[in-house]
Order: C-alpha cells, then structure tokens, then sequence
C-alpha cells in the first residue's frame, strides 16, 4: 500500500544544508498498522509529509497503492490525497466556525460530492466514533477528545488507502488518550487501510503491528 524507495530530504539553509532522511526504505501493506518512533528532531514529521506527499523528496520515491506520488502534479496530488490518503494531526484542524458533522464531510465535500449525501456518510463515520451525539456542535464545544474523534470520523469518510497520523494523542491527558487508543484499535479491525502513525507515546506504538525507530534520519529497528 505504501513504498518508500531509497529516501532522502535535504533542506537549504542559507549556505549550509541539513540532510534530514538519509536513503531511507520502508514499506507498509494493506491493513498494516507501523508506529514511528524517535527522538524530537530524528525526521518523523519530514517522513509523514513525504508519504502524504505534503512535500516532496530530494531524493528517492513515495508510491501509494502502486502509483508514484512524483509523477503527479500539484493539482493531481491534491486529488490523490483527497481520494486515498487521510490524516490526522496533534491539533485537530477542525474548521471552527463549522460544526462536527460539516468538518467531517469536507474531504466528501471537496471531491465534489453533493451536501446531504456527504453528511450523511460523516454522520455514519462520527457514530462509529461516538460522536453522533454531538454532531452538530462546533469544535470549541467539544473536548479535546471529541474534537480527536472528530478529526478521525474526517480522516476516514472517504474510506482512505493510507492513514497518516502525527501524534494523534500528543495533547490529551492518559485517559483520553486511552480512549482515542481503544478507537483506534477497533477501528483498525474492521478496515483494510493501512496506518502509520508517529508518535511518542510507547502505549501507542506498543499497540501497532510494527515499530520503525528513526535515529538522525535512518531507520535504527523493525520490531
Ligand atoms: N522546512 C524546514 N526547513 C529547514 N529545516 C527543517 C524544516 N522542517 C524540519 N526541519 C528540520 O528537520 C529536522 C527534523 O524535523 P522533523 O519535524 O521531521 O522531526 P521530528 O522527528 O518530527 O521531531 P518532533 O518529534 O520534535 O516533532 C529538525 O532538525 C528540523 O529543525
């Protein structure tokens, strides 16, 4: 579902740059759940961008379900990531003024499809959830659990290939985070979407099928 080819990210700063992922291989299949582990500043994030393909690399390859995110361009990466890829974030990025229901049937909303039939199938994902209840609450009336939730119903309503996750617990207190872990593991069960999710919490990476541990921009263990 997800192959990464010989991977490497060098940013230019000024008259120095600074390799970030060196040559980097890895690859993910279908239903896989990889946790990525390391230190603060080891590459999790600049990898996570390069499988979304929120940036591009310096080097090396990303394919997602067998296609090659550098053959496509900007407007066709966009609607490939809509299509295949969902993400979820440390901070929600829930839209504010919207409620539950209307954050979680954009992605449906933005490929295009109609209104009511978008929020019905967000409705269908924030019960899965637990959130129906809660449907039409905006974001700063929900917990930050809720709002979690919220951005997982999102990140799965267009029934993604991939699901790229940047700390998904990394603001909430053990209990919540818990929780979020619980949904996370039923929600695996039951989808054939392939997970990878960077993280610092050890319970989370200790649920995952396999643990990939970056040091300095390579790939130290697979567990
Ligand atoms: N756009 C950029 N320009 C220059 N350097 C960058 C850029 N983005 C990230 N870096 C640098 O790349 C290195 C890796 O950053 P990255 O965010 O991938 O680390 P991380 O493992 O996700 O860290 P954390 O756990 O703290 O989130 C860091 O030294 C960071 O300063």
């Amino acid at each position: 579902m997800l192959e990464c080819q010989a991977l490497t990210r060098t940013y230019s700063e000024g008259p120095r740059d600074l390799t970030v992922l060196h040559n980097l291989s890895l690859s993910v299949r279908a239903g896989e759940r990889v946790a990525v582990v390391g230190s603060s500043g080891s590459g999790k994030t600049t990898l996570l961008n390069l499988m979304g393909g929120l940036d591009r690399p310096t080097s090396g390859s990303v394919r997602v379900g067998g296609e090659s995110l550098a053959g496509l361009g900007e407007a066709a990466l966009g609607r490939f990531r809509n299509r295949y890829i969902g993400f979820v974030y440390q901070f929600h990025h829930l839209l504010a003024e919207f409620t539950a229901v209307e954050n979680a049937a954009l992605p449906l909303i933005i490929r295009g499809q109609r209104k009511r039939e978008a929020e019905k199938r967000a409705l269908a994902l924030l019960a899965r959830v637990g959130m129906e209840d809660r449907a039409d609450h905006k974001p700063g009336e929900l917990s930050g659990g809720e709002r979690q939730r919220v951005a997982i119903a999102r990140a799965l309503v267009t029934d993604p290939s991939l699901v790229l996750m940047d700390e998904p617990t990394g603001n909430l207190d053990q209990t919540t985070a818990g929780t979020i872990l619980a949904l996370m593991d039923a929600l695996a069960k039951e989808s054939a979407c392939a997970f990878v999710i960077v993280t610092h919490d050890p319970d989370l990476a200790a649920h995952q099928d396999r643990v990939l541990k970056l040091d300095a921009g390579q790939l130290l263990a697979q567990d």
